[in-house]
C-alpha cells in the first residue's frame, strides 16, 4: 500500500485563496517541501517542527479521516502542503475521490511535474516572487504549463503570485506576459505570520489590498486579472486547521 506524509486533514471550510476562492472544501495537507519560502504560512510542513505530527497514510486512509471529520457536508477536496508535487502517489488518492465524485484542487509552486496534474479540477500553481529567496526554475515552469496546454488543461488551470512589494510586482507582470493565456491572480502577503488578534491583522491586510489594488489597476500590462486577499486569514488569522 502506497503512503503519503500527511501533516493535517481539516475542513469543511472556505477555499480562501486563488481561483476557486469561497468554495467549500475539505484540505489535506502534505508534510515536506522543496523550496523554504521567506515567508511561508506553512513551514511546520518542512522545517521540522511538526515532524512528529506526520502520519503515513493511505489514499484510502485519508478518505476515510475526510468522511470521519466532514461526513456528507462536502464534495470538494484541497490537497495542499508542504509541496504534493513531490508525491508521486497522490494521483491514487485523486482518483479515489473522483470514483466519489468529489471534486480536487491542488497547490503546487510549479518546481515540479506529476503526470496526475491532469487529473486534477482546479490546479494552483503559484510561482515564488524574489521576497521569498526562491530562485523559479524558468524551464520547468515554461515545461509544466506547456503540459498542461497539450493535455487541453489550461481551463482547469490558475497561476497566483503573492505579492509583498515592487520587485514581486515587476515578477508578477512577468508571469502573466510569459502565460497570458492562463487565468491569473494575484494575492496579498502576510508579512505578520506571529500569531495576533485576527481583527488586528485583518486591518493590516485590507490596508495591503487596498496597496495591491492600486499596483494593478495603474498597470497597463496587469488588465486581464484577479485581485484577492486570502479571507481565511481575513476571518481567522494565522489560526490554523481553518
Ligand atoms: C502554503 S503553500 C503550499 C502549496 C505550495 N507549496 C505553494 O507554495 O504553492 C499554499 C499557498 O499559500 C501561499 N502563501 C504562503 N505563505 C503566504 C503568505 N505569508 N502570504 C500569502 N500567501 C502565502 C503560497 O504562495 C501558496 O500559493
Ligand atoms: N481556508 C483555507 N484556504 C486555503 N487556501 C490555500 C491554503 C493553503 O494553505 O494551501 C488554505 C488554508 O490553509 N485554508
Ligand atoms: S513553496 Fe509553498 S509550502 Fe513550500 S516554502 Fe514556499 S509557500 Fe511554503
Ligand atoms: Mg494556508
Amino acid at each position: 500500500m502506497n503512503k503519503l506524509p500527511v501533516l493535517e486533514i481539516f475542513g469543511p471550510t472556505i477555499q480562501g485563496e486563488g481561483m476557486v476562492i469561497g468554495r467549500k472544501t475539505m484540505f489535506v495537507r502534505t508534510a515536506g517541501c522543496d523550496y523554504s519560502c521567506a515567508w511561508c504560512d506553512s513551514a511546520f510542513t518542512w522545517d521540522g517542527s511538526a515532524k512528529e505530527d506526520i502520519v503515513k497514510m493511505t489514499s484510502e486512509e485519508v478518505f476515510n479521516r475526510l468522511k470521519e471529520i466532514g461526513g456528507d457536508q462536502f464534495d470538494h477536496v484541497t490537497i495542499s502542503g508542504g509541496n504534493p508535487a513531490l508525491l508521486q502517489h497522490v494521483g491514487e488518492l485523486i482518483d479515489l475521490l473522483h470514483s466519489y465524485d468529489i471534486e480536487v484542487a491542488l497547490e503546487t509552486q510549479g518546481s515540479r511535474w506529476q503526470d496526475w496534474f491532469v487529473e486534477v479540477d482546479d490546479l494552483t500553481i503559484s510561482p515564488k516572487p524574489p521576497s521569498s529567496k526562491m530562485k523559479t526554475n524558468w524551464t520547468m515552469l515554461d515545461d509544466i504549463l506547456a503540459q498542461l496546454e497539450k493535455h487541453s488543461r489550461l481551463p482547469h488551470t490558475s497561476l497566483k503570485v503573492v505579492v509583498f512589494d515592487d520587485n514581486d510586482m515587476d515578477y508578477a507582470t512577468n508571469v502573466h506576459n510569459r502565460y497570458p493565456e492562463v487565468p491569473f491572480f494575484l494575492q496579498v502577503g502576510n508579512d505578520n505570520l506571529e500569531a495576533v488578534a485576527p481583527n488586528e491583522l485583518a486591518g493590516h491586510l485590507l490596508s495591503k489590498y487596498e496597496w495591491l489594488i492600486e499596483q494593478v489597476m495603474n498597470s497597463s500590462a496587469l488588465n486581464d486579472v484577479r485581485v484577492l486577499p486570502q479571507i481565511h486569514t481575513l476571518v481567522w488569522g494565522n489560526k490554523r486547521g481553518v
